[in-house]
């Protein structure tokens, strides 16, 4: 049987808010064509609106992980994109990106296509990138599994947030990686753009540690949804989320949406992770009839709670203002 192209793979990890779909973003702008499989924790997905360029081949698999939950969509999906690739001489990709959700163990990805048997046959694994947030990263690695296995699967540990860290921190985390995953290289991103050819240059990890045969433990974290009929002003809700973060600094891990404030015609993205809130950063103008903002939370205990505080901190009813839990 004649053999068939496979179509490279790279999977992009790291934990939450770890700059997973900043360093998509970067890829994207390459200029090589590439269809984007993205999963999202969180039930309403926010990452899509995320990407600059949006004129691509993207299917977002949101609500769960792909190691877990929802695993089994990953098969179809590549199935499917394999289908639209072959339909045509003219290619509509030439490679696949995965950006997994800040809480999925890249293993059972990599199980579904290196060892489906109809998938290992049409796709090849080019690289997995885990991304490491320097000021959070060793808090994360020892607190949660999902961080342990994401590092230890990774080809390169991609290290980001360079500008919010001091040299200490940033020399820690090295010597820290240097112990836990001391054959896989590591590479700083600086906060312009870099050319991300560079990525592919490094050479993957002769060995690794991965974690030992068991399955990672349940997720032990939960999310919740909530769509705002009336944003308030950004200093307003800048003193709500603020508040949260402060309130629960151990039990809310990550904050993102997409948010139309009143006076701005434009869509903003709201991202705050391991206690610190980003700045608004404004969206490309995009047709889009639903003005509603969105709002994502995840955390390890409680998440209705919060988005309930969040509420009474802006003055809505929770009536007009739809909470969706997972
Ligand atoms: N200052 C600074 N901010 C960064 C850097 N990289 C990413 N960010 C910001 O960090 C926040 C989270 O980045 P994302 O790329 O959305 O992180 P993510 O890993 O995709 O997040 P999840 O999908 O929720 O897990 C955003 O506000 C980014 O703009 C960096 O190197 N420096």
């Amino acid at each position: 049987m004649m053999e068939l192209t496979k179509i490279p793979v790279i999977v992009v990890t790291g934990f939450l808010g770890s700059g997973k779909t900043t360093l998509l973003n970067r890829l994207l702008a390459d200029g090589v064509k590439t269809a984007v499989v993205i999963n999202e924790f969180g039930a309403t997905a926010i990452d899509q609106d995320l990407l600059l360029n949006q004129d691509i081949p993207m299917t977002v698999l949101s609500g769960g992980c792909l190691c877990c939950q929802i695993k089994g969509a990953l098969a179809p999906t590549l199935k499917n994109l394999w289908m639209a690739w072959n339909k045509t001489d003219t290619k509509p990709f030439e490679r696949i990106i995965i950006e997994t959700s800040g809480v999925a163990s890249p293993e059972p990805i990599l199980d579904t296509l290196l060892r489906e048997p109809w998938l290992s046959k049409r796709y090849r694994l080019q690289q997995i990138v885990a991304t490491l947030a320097i000021p959070s990263a060793i808090t994360q690695l020892e607190r949660h599994a999902e961080a342990r296995a994401q590092m230890a699967w990774a080809d390169l540990l991609l290290l980001t947030h360079a500008d919010l860290a001091d040299a200490a921190q940033h020399a820690e985390l090295i010597d820290y990686l240097k112990l836990q995953a001391p054959a896989t290289p590591t590479l700083t991103a600086t906060r312009d753009p870099f050319d991300t050819s560079t990525l592919q240059s490094k050479t993957p990890p002769s060995f690794r540690r991965v974690p030992s045969g068991q399955a990672l433990p349940e997720h032990g974290f939960r999310s919740v949804s909530l769509y705002l009929e009336h944003t308030p002003s950004w200093p307003r809700l800048q003193a709500t989320l603020q508040a949260l973060l402060t309130n629960h600094a151990d039990d809310l891990v990550r904050i993102k949406g997409v948010v139309y404030f009143p006076e701005c015609a434009e869509a903003f993205a709201v991202h705050a992770v391991a206690g610190h809130l980003y700045p608004p950063i404004q969206l490309p103008e995009r047709p889009n009839l639903d003005r509603r903002s969105r709002l994502v939370l995840i955390t390890v205990s409680n998440p209705e709670q919060l988005a309930n505080e969040l509420l009474i901190h802006l003055g809505v009813e929770r009536s007009q203002n739809p909470i969706r839990l997972h």
